[in-house]
């Protein structure tokens, strides 16, 4: 656990970034500080670590204070990853990893073994081990950044705005990579970020901050979407807060699948013909997989690729209010596809059905 206790910090010159911060992230979770620029995000972070002091008040880790700590023993325990990753460019990417574990004092084979075992794990090839950083896109180097700070193999970790040098693509791949790591290595990590939809999506916790380093929140998600405590967090918080606040209700059996009889790739077009509802029949492959939305009317001869419309979505039946809306939604026959854990056809749901489960039960469980 990290705990922040009255924490205020004044610059020299009278500016106050931090003022009276109360904050506490529990162990193995993921807290997100969020805020607009000059709240007082990367301060509070840095005030952890102790590459700056507070003025007043005390942080805690695991219940000791750290200003008792010795500052370069204290950031030992933290793994710390920053914007544009900050690798060092004189050094290759295995060194770069293996900085921590030597220093440590593990052999330079150790080291290196356990170097190349974290690239793989933040999905970076092994044949990157000899290349500079400069040699790396954007986000290989992210996922540098990342292994580096893991491999001392720290209990906490502070994160300062890791995803935002990379393009909006790269980011999300980021981002759902890092969560999945997150499941399995359970690290007590606080991350900053201005982007509220990333701090949305990846925050088990998320502490809104205000300039002036006053902090306006600190809730889940889901509540902070549903619940806003006052006009500047719903102002953060931003527009669609209905819609996206889907995204933390969980679909589990409150809407009802429909059956949908589907043509596998290949089949006639008088089979497309008797199976369609409507002026579509949805289109599998072998494995039942959905592939698109055929028009048995525009067909000349069988199914093929070229006669799907793929921009309908699937959703998981495990997903997701929101998942499953949007899988209706974006289907050009309304009908939303809707799959097992293996991608496989369970059948399809209506819009409508959708909103009466969100109607009826207006506090499904959240995530
Ligand atoms: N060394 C310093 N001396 C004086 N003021 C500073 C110093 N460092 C930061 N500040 C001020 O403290 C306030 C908080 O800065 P901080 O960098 O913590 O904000 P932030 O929320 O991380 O911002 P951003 O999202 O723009 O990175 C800002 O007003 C900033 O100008």
């Amino acid at each position: 656990m990290i705990k922040f206790e009255n924490v205020t910090k004044a610059y020299p010159d009278g500016t106050v970034a931090v003022d009276g911060l109360n904050l506490e992230a529990p162990t193995g979770k993921l807290t997100i500080l969020v805020g607009p620029s000059g709240c007082g995000k990367t301060t509070s972070l840095r005030m952890i670590n102790r590459l700056i002091e507070p003025t007043s008040g005390t942080i805690y880790l695991d219940d000791q204070p750290t200003s008792g700590m010795d500052a370069a023993l204290l950031r030992r325990r933290i793994g710390y990853v920053i914007q544009h990753a900050g690798l060092f460019p004189h050094k290759t990417i295995v060194d770069n990893v293996s900085t921590m574990p030597l220093l440590l004092g593990e052999s330079r084979q150790k080291a290196r073994t356990k170097a190349l075992e974290l690239m793989e794990r933040v999905g970076l090839p092994a044949s990157f081990a000899k290349r500079y950083p400069w040699q790396l896109s954007g986000g290989q180097q992210q996922r540098v950044g990342v292994a580096r700070a893991l491999a001392s193999d720290p209990a906490f970790m502070l994160m300062d705005e890791p995803f935002s040098a990379v393009d909006p693509v790269v980011r999300s791949q980021l981002q759902e990579e890092f969560l999945r790591l997150q499941r399995e290595i359970g690290k007590t990590i606080i991350m900053v970020t201005h982007d509220i939809d990333e701090a949305l999506k990846l925050g088990d916790q998320v502490a809104v901050m205000r300039v002036g380093g006053k902090l306006a929140q600190m809730a889940s998600p889901s509540e902070l979407l549903t619940a806003p405590a006052d006009e500047f967090v719903a102002d953060f918080v931003g527009r669609d807060r209905g819609y996206r606040s889907l995204g933390f209700t969980k679909t589990a059996g409150a809407v009802a699948i429909g059956e949908e009889a589907a043509v596998q790739l290949g089949a006639s077009a008088d089979e497309a013909r008797a199976k369609a509802l409507g002026a579509w029949v949805l289109v599998v492959d072998g494995g039942r997989k959905p592939l698109g939305w055929a028009q048995p009317e525009l067909l000349n001869g069988e199914v093929k690729r070229e006669n799907l419309n793929l921009s309908g979505i699937p959703a998981a039946a495990s997903g997701t209010m929101r998942q499953l809306l949007d899988a209706a939604l974006s289907s050009p026959s309304r009908r939303g596809v809707v799959v097992n854990e293996h991608g496989e056809l369970i059948g399809t749901v209506s819009a409508t059905d959708v909103v009466k489960a969100i109607e009826a039960e207006p506090h499904l469980e959240t995530i």
